[in-house]
């Protein structure tokens, strides 16, 4: 195992350029810790996979230092990088058995009989492959197939890292779930650095420690699922995370007041003056506005619908021109098309240009 350092790394696919715009990837630096969940979660093109192949080694960046352990490993080729890749697609040889398949990258490197069989038992056992072991891979299902690739990925343990791009694709939504829960135990267990790519946020928040959000070529927040849902540092990363995303609205701030179409709520915070000019928007997640009836203190708002999701409902209310969110458990004793919207301030997230604005206590 080994710790992940990428230093002032940038990459522009055309070569060298002077317009950042021309980079997928902006300058960055990342520190990823030795025996660490990681997951880069970020929408189609944000640079997942260019960062990806940057640690892998399929791609040497345009700026920047790639060090495994301190030693710089910038311009050395993927197999000079000892690490474990797991694709999209099953890469498996059909013609062999499950056995095979999995003790390939062992036997390969020379390893005894000795250590091989009761590592790939093992390891066949924590994937349910165990009653396959014997089965052409040829015969079995693209899950199936698709496990013996992960099963592939994680069989040497001398690994500096296991690189998973997007690996649960082909898999049965059902099977997704025992698959993420399985990889989680077996990075328990093992203790392997794992970076996982992911446009999907389930995975990326129940795979990982530690999630890496990028949008546009940039890092916009490194942190634990919580702090992701709790203080996004970036509009994205609020719209991004949570189902249905964080409230974003246009207001104004004055020191330890917030001001939104026309009404005041009071901050638990106090916040400096933005810049003139600035975008102000406060960030509220609809789990953190509560909806009661039109007579009790809040903020007016028409009810627009209210969509019922299986354990909980969301109604979509209109305070003039701002839509919200909210979520709650049950709305059934709203009647009418208004309600009153109450406002954690708790909750409350500023944002300036897009970046968390951090006020003091008051
Ligand atoms: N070989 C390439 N040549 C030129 N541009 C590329 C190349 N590969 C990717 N890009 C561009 O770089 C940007 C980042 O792409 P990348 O594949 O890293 O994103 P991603 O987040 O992994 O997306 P996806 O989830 O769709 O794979 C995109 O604008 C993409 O079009």
């Amino acid at each position: 195992m080994a710790t992940i350092t990428l230093n002032d790394i940038a990459h522009c696919y055309s070569g060298p350029s002077d317009d950042p715009d021309d980079y997928a990837l902006k300058q960055l630096n990342l520190a990823w810790r030795d025996g660490g969940a990681y997951a880069l979660l970020g929408p189609s093109g944000c640079g997942k996979t260019t960062l990806l192949n940057i640690i892998s080694g399929l791609l040497i960046p345009t700026k920047g230092r790639v060090l495994f352990n301190e030693q710089d490993v910038t311009s050395r080729p993927t197999e000079q990088r000892n690490i474990a890749q797991i694709f999209q697609f099953p890469v498996i040889y059909d013609t062999m058995t499950v056995f095979e398949n999995l003790a390939f990258p062992l036997k390969n490197r020379g390893r005894s009989k000795k250590e091989i069989d009761p590592r790939v038992i093992e390891l066949a056992r924590m994937l349910d492959l165990e009653d396959n072991l014997h089965t052409k891979a040829c015969h079995l299902t693209a899950d199936a197939k698709q496990k013996i690739s992960l099963g592939r990925g994680l069989i040497r343990q001398s690994v500096n890292a296991i690189l998973f791009d997007e690996p649960l694709t082909v898999i049965d939504p059902q099977l997704k779930w025992q698959l993420r829960a399985q990889l989680k135990s077996l990075h328990k267990q093992f203790g392997f650095t794992m970076i996982y790519v992911t446009h999907d946020q389930t995975e990326a928040l129940t795979f990982a420690d530690e999630v890496v959000v990028m949008y546009e070529g940039e890092v916009v927040q490194v942190g634990t699922p919580e702090a992701l849902f709790e203080r996004p540092e970036h509009t994205f990363v609020g719209y991004f995370i949570g189902s249905p995303g964080m409230n974003i609205v246009p207001c104004a701030v004055d020191g330890d007041r917030l001001r939104l179409n026309g009404h005041e709520i009071r901050l638990g915070q106090r916040y400096p003056a933005p810049p003139p000019g600035a975008r102000v928007e406060l960030g509220i997640r609809p789990e953190y506005l509560r909806l009661q009836p039109p007579d009790r203190d809040g903020l007016s708002v028409a009810i627009v619908r209210v969509d019922n999701v299986g354990r909980h409902q969301v109604a979509r209310v209109a305070l003039g021109e701002q839509l919200f969110n909210v979520v709650a458990a049950d709305l059934s004793g709203l009647t009418g098309d208004r309600a009153s919207l109450v406002i954690d301030p708790a909750r409350a997230n500023v944002y300036v240009n897009d970046q968390l604005y951090r006020g003091a206590t008051s």
